[in-house]
């Protein structure tokens, strides 16, 4: 018998991949974005903690986890490390990857910095190729402003198909909107339509022959069109890392699953 998403529960997986011992948590919200585009600032804004911050790159190498709660709620926020890409080129790229693909939170955040927005958008359109739970943050808000760049939040809103939120998070303005944005698609009262990336004929040709197959393992649990384009692009790292999460999902459940 194969080891289908149905026998490995998805709930169960996720609690015993990531989230151990956060069994009161009502969601779990990550923080991704480009380095040094302000998560840590945010994340210890949030939650009161202090994650090392700094102006350079590369700060945060491991995700760190904390909780606030917002309108009698509590979320639990993990601080990934800053990567400009989910192409699991370095440490930091794949443990940011791993946790969005296969850790499956409420909703994340894309951070991203106010001042040199274009660059920061491909990781942003990488996030949304994963998941369509996000809430894209336009952080350094009041740096943008000094540098006269206006940014029509709205119009990246509808563009990006998920709501977008501006912070200035040193200063902690903008939070509760973000707060309040996050709720709603982590319980999904917000329907988002993320922005997708369509590409040529015959890569789609091969993602619709490989992607039935992928869902036949992962059902709804995991995104397989995205799984689909990482088996295309030959990357291994993902191809253990699935193997990985169905092996423990198989765990998970006592053993009842035969692969
Ligand atoms: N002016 C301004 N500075 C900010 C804001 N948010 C963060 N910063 C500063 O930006 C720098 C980087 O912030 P971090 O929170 O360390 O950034 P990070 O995204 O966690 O960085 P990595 O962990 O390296 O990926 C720090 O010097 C912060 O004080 C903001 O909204 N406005
Ligand atoms: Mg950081």
């Amino acid at each position: 018998m194969g080891l289908t998403h149905r026998s490995c529960g998805s709930g169960a997986s996720r609690e015993a991949f990531y989230q151990a011992g956060a069994t009161e948590t009502d969601y779990v919200i990550a923080l991704a974005g480009n380095p040094n585009t302000g998560k840590s600032t945010l994340f210890n804004a949030l939650t009161g903690l202090r994650q090392h911050t700094g102006n350079w790159p590369g700060k945060t190498v491991l995700r760190a986890t904390g909780k606030y709660i917002f309108q009698g709620r509590l979320y639990e926020l993990i601080d990934l490390p800053g990567t400009y890409s989910l192409l699991a080129q370095s440490a930091e790229e794949q443990v940011a990857r791993d946790y969005l693909c296969f850790g499956r939170p409420h909703a994340t955040i894309v951070v991203v910095d106010a001042t040199c927005l274009e660059r920061n958008l491909n990781l942003a359109l990488q996030v949304l190729e994963i998941t369509s739970r996000v809430v894209v943050c336009v952080n350094l808000i009041d740096e943008a402003k000094r540098k006269n760049i206006e940014i029509n939040i709205s119009a990246l809103s509808n563009e990006l198909g998920v709501p977008v939120v501006a912070t200035a998070a040193r200063e902690g303005a903008g939070l509760p909107a973000l707060q309040q944005a996050v709720a709603a698609v982590a319980e999904g009262s917000v329907k988002t339509s993320p922005r997708r990336v369509r590409y040529d004929q015959v890569i789609e040709q091969c993602i619709a022959r490989l992607e039935p197959k992928i869902k036949e393992l992962v059902g709804e649990t995991l995104n397989s069109r995205w799984l689909a384009l990482r088996f295309l692009d030959g990357d291994a790292t993902v191809v253990r890392a699935l193997a990985e999460w169905l092996a423990r999902g198989k765990a998970v459940v006592g053993g009842d699953i035969l692969v």
